[in-house]
């Protein structure tokens, strides 16, 4: 049964509050949004505070990107969400976070993607079974220019249909589900594995 806008305008919601709460999600950065029908999207507002938001804080737009509600400012990287829901019928969900860890690990290496193997907490992202597999996570060079940066991403997506999340450089991560609570829960594997990885490369300092 689908959730009505006023149900995923609470998730985003209550993703802005634990993601905030996380310290993922500093000050104004970052920005959400859930599928509200097969050709629209709900995102977060532009500029607002996410450990804040407000029921006011979301709009619909096409998933060209456009706003369907004049009056309120999409989110800066709308493009970034709304890729994704035409990549994928199924994504429900996208979040995009602004933790120290993705800004740390994305900043210390120069390569174009980092990849995690070994790790039991990689079977918490969709599709993964067993520690024994290799989660390749791109890495794309911020821009300003969403729609170049969007343009960058799109070839990857095509590329790796079992992607399930990209850093952009010194800035933070995307990753996406079925619905919130599945975009969520690979938001907090992520933090793990980023974690996991900065210590292990502190202690081995390389
Ligand atoms: C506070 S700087 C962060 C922004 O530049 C941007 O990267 C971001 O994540 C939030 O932009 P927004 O337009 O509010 O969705
Ligand atoms: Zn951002």
């Amino acid at each position: 049964m689908s959730l009505t806008r006023e149900q995923l305008a609470q998730e985003i919601i209550d993703a802005g509050r634990f993601l905030y709460g996380r310290g993922w999600s500093p000050a104004t950065s970052s920005n959400y949004s859930a599928r509200l029908s097969p050709d629209q999207a709900l995102l977060t507002v532009s500029g607002k505070h996410k450990g804040q938001l407000g029921i006011d804080d979301v709009l619909a737009t096409d998933l060209d990107g456009n706003s369907l509600e004049p009056g309120k400012k999409p989110s800066a990287e709308t493009l970034l969400h709304t890729q994704l829901y035409r990549w994928r019928p199924q994504i429900g969900a996208v979040l995009h976070t602004h933790s120290v860890n993705a800004t740390v690990l994305s900043r210390l290496t120069s390569e174009t993607f980092i990849d995690f193997e070994d790790y039991e907490l990689q079977k918490a992202f969709s599709g993964i079974t067993t520690h024994e597999s290799q989660v390749r996570v791109p890495i794309f060079d911020n821009d300003q220019d969403i729609a170049r940066l969007a343009a960058k991403v799109q070839p990857w997506l095509e590329a790796h249909p079992d992607c399930v999340g990209y850093l952009i450089r010194g800035h933070g991560l995307y990753t996406w589900g079925p619905r919130m609570n599945d975009a969520l829960r690979q938001i907090e594997a992520f933090e793990f594995l980023f974690e996991c990885e900065l210590k292990t490369r502190a202690l081995l300092n390389r």
